[in-house]
């Protein structure tokens, strides 16, 4: 059996994540962790066995994983937590900066300890920044727009920013473009020189299109999630497979 401490229990990733744990034969959710948490585990309607924690410092639990859907401001400090107590982390939340991450990665080599920070747990996704990677060898031009639900807190997506360093691994520098900016920020986000673009509407889940331009041809990449249920086949790919990590690593392709 596989005990999983889910953080950010109360938010949409956290209720479907508890569904989908509930749901998988050799899961089991053994604590919750949300700082507004109040209530007891029948109250949020959960099996009297699990452990409900609203204060890092408090968690007590013998979960093998530590599976993160909080917040930018506070996926630093949970992953640490998690690191030091020995949970295997699996981090879907987003925000976490460069120099964030590599303490992180160096913290868990000298743990020897697996786990997996995935900006993005949907395969369509996976694959667009695989096919992003691919396609900016040939079309060094290119631009991301990235398309979010209206309560997401960061911008720009966690996909999107990971879509620009894969690009930026292979695509040759140069400038793109130098119209002169009549309104701040209309050309989007600067990451090395590539522009992303984010939009917010209600209606809208997660979404994602690679935009290259080439002398007379266009090419466009794009992913859709319409459901959040198309992060959970990832997540359980995840959390079977992180044990046999012996460091974490960022980009869910590398347990697929
Ligand atoms: N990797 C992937 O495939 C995906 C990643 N994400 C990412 O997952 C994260 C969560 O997304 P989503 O579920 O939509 O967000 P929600 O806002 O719906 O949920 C956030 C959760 O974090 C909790 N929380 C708030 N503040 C803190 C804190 N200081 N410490 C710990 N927990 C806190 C909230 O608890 P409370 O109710 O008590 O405030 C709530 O349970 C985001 O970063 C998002 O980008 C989302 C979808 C897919
Ligand atoms: O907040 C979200 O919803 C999502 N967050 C992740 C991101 O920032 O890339 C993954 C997906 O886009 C959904």
């Amino acid at each position: 059996m596989t005990k999983i401490l889910l953080a950010g229990f109360t938010g949409s990733m956290g209720q479907k994540a508890i569904t989908m744990i509930n749901e998988t034969e050799g899961f089991e959710l053994s604590a919750v962790y949300s700082p507004r948490a109040n209530q007891s585990a029948a109250d949020y309607g959960l099996a009297d066995s699990v452990s409900v924690y609203n204060q890092l410092a408090d968690i007590d639990s013998d979960a093998d994983i530590w599976l993160d859907f909080t917040t930018p401001d506070s996926v630093y400090e949970n992953t640490k937590f998690a690191i030091e107590h020995g949970f295997h982390p699996i981090i879907g939340t987003t925000g976490l900066t460069d120099d964030q991450e590599s303490e992180l990665i160096q913290l868990s080599k000298d743990k020897q300890l697996g786990g997996l920070i995935a900006p993005n747990f949907g395969l369509s996704a996976v694959l667009l920044m695989k096919f992003a990677k691919q396609a900016a060898e040939y079309f060094p031009d290119v631009e991301v727009i990235e398309m979010h639900h209206e309560d997401k807190k960061d911008a720009p997506s966690g996909t999107a920013l990971s879509t620009a360093k894969m690009i930026n691994e292979v695509r040759k520098p140069h400038e793109q473009g130098d119209s002169k900016e009549t309104m701040p920020g209309v050309r989007g986000g600067d990451y090395n020189g590539i522009r992303i673009h984010a939009v917010r509407l209600p209606g809208y889940i997660a979404h994602e299109q690679v935009l290259f331009g080439g002398s007379g041809e266009a090419l466009t990449i794009r992913q859709d999630s319409f459901d959040r249920s198309s992060f959970m086949q990832g997540v359980k790919v995840a959390i079977k497979n992180v044990k046999n990590l012996r460091e974490l690593v960022v980009g869910l392709e590398n347990l697929l």
